[in-house]
């Protein structure tokens, strides 16, 4: 896969020279590349914000850097993911949707964000996403660059070394997954659930699914409303 970053804090992304994605970048998996967007700038002040039109408190991004950036960056085949409050709310379903395309391009905004002509444009040329992480304001879309990456990195063939663990992962199957444990059996007069010290496989699986289920249903009651009923053994149901 082919990453392009475009931001005014190219040292926001040193984080991704380490651990797993650093690895997926060695072995040729994830492709990145990071710009920063001063590159597209022609002034002395290398200006690339303005006073917002209608007026307003803050700072808007300029669009000409932003369209000579992309012009540069964007290829055949390339969508544009734009992190920011006002996107669709991004979960593991839109990782994978991500995961399974050739060329990422993310854009990262600042200020009060991004002339909305930069958006259209582009949205022209590629397929362009919006995403928000949540209900909350960022100083701007690098962090949450580096969360997006992560989500969809993992999901790339070889990145984790056990594929096995994207199956029983939350949210792989729309459940939270259940409680782990590791040694020692007792820590601080806490003891491991006997059932996973067994050896019954069928009935350590039982009880992770009713762990997974009864945690999804307490905390969160929505993923457990959307869970498919056929998926639901008969005593699984809520009253
Ligand atoms: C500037 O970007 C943001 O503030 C942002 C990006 C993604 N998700 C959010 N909730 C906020």
């Amino acid at each position: 896969m082919k990453v392009d970053i475009i931001s005014i804090f190219p040292d926001y992304f040193a984080p991704l020279e380490l651990s797993l994605i650093g690895k997926a970048r060695t072995t040729g998996t994830l492709d990145l590349t990071v710009h920063d967007l001063r590159t597209w700038t022609h002034d002395v002040h290398r200006t690339v914000d303005d006073s917002p039109y209608g007026g307003g408190p803050g700072m808007v991004m300029r669009p000409e850097p932003w369209g000579q950036a992309l012009d540069a960056v964007a290829a055949a085949g390339a969508t544009l993911v734009v992190p920011s409050p006002v996107g669709k709310p991004f979960a593991q379903a839109d990782a994978h949707e991500l995961a399974g395309l050739d060329h990422l391009i993310f854009a990262c905004g600042r200020y009060e964000g991004i002339d909305q002509r930069v958006i259209d444009d582009a949205a022209d040329r590629m397929p362009v996403r919006e995403v928000s992480l949540g209900d909350y304001v960022l100083f701007g879309g690098e962090v949450a660059v580096i969360v997006i990456l992560e989500a969809v990195t993992r999901l790339l063939p070889g990145v984790l070394g056990n594929a096995d663990s994207l199956t029983e992962e939350s949210h792989a199957a729309g459940l939270l997954e259940a409680p782990v444990y590791t040694k020692p059996q007792s820590w601080r007069g806490r003891e491991v659930p006997e059932v996973l010290r067994s050896g019954d496989h069928g009935r350590i699986a039982r009880w992770r699914r009713e762990q997974s289920l009864l945690r999804t249903a307490a905390r969160r009651p929505d993923l457990y409303a959307s869970y498919p009923p056929e998926h639901l053994d008969k005593k699984d149901r809520k009253a």
